[in-house]
């Protein structure tokens, strides 16, 4: 890499940073992710989180995380902002507790199990990861999710096995964009592993930057796969990956 000092990474948290679990509130960050990312940011523009996760969830789940220097979480697909020690945020959306409190009567009627809600503060996820028939379960929510987010002003993100009520108006990719144009960066990376994570594909594309786009392959996303410029196995791979940028840049 010729210019690190002009080079934004940006990456995504579940299934890129933090390998996949059943349980979201069990998942850990990669043990090695906090020492690389420190590593990257002492001689990059800036290394930053792009998640669905509100940014107090990752540093719960990745606590070495605090100590990267001038590292940022743009969480909630960038409506949180984590920098310094601080969360900046607008005010929650005020359709997602509606739509959270209409949930159990609308899993009953469909007969669902083992079907988890993540209550995330301004969106809420529905889970089929750990449902007898994951792919089933998550096909019969799609409509009535999709009803229940449009009847509350909120739209439906879906995941790996999870489909998420959220507030329209950011993405990933909206995100990112504004934060390339706020570090005036000069090239940019991106990794991700999931269907939101699309959206910060196509920003580095249109960023009109010397660009890289990386997907964490899993079994369970092949969209992102065939879109990406590289991609390595999983979180394991990332962290390889970066490693081996690490040794570049320190030349
Ligand atoms: O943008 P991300 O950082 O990738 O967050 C997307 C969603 O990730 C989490 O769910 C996913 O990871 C869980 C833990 O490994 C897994 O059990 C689940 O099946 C995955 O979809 C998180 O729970 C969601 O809130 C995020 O939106």
């Amino acid at each position: 890499m010729n210019d690190p000092s002009g080079a934004v990474i940006g990456l995504d948290f579940d299934g890129t940073l933090s390998p996949i679990v059943p349980d979201p509130a069990a998942a850990r960050i990669h043990p090695a992710a906090p020492d690389i990312l420190a590593q990257l940011s002492a001689r990059m523009s800036a290394v930053v989180i792009l998640t669905g996760r509100p940014p107090a969830t990752v540093l719960e789940l990745g606590p070495g995380l605090t100590d990267v220097p001038g590292l940022v979480i743009l969480g909630h697909y960038g409506f949180e902002r984590w920098e310094n020690g601080r969360i900046s945020a607008p005010p929650p959306p005020a359709g997602v507790p509606r739509a959270e409190a209409e949930l159990p009567m609308l899993l009953d009627a469909l007969g669902l199990t083992g079907v988890a809600v993540e209550d995330k503060g301004r969106a809420v996820a529905v889970h089929t990861r750990r449902s007898p028939d994951p792919d089933g379960a998550f096909e019969a929510l799609r409509r009535p999710l999709a009803a229940l987010a449009e009847r509350n002003g909120l739209v439906v993100e879906p995941g790996r096995y999870v489909l998420e009520l959220r507030p329209p108006g950011m993405d990933k990719g909206q995100a990112l964009s504004l934060f390339l144009a706020e570090r005036a960066a000069r090239s940019v990376m991106f990794v991700g592993d999931d269907l939101g994570d699309l959206a910060a594909f196509d920003a580095v594309r249109a960023s009109g930057l010397p660009g890289v786009t990386v997907c964490s392959g899993s079994a369970e996303v092949t969209e992102l796969a065939e879109r990406a410029d590289i991609v390595v196995d999983g979180p394991d791979g990332v962290m390889a990956l970066l490693k081996e940028l690490t040794a570049e840049v320190r030349g």
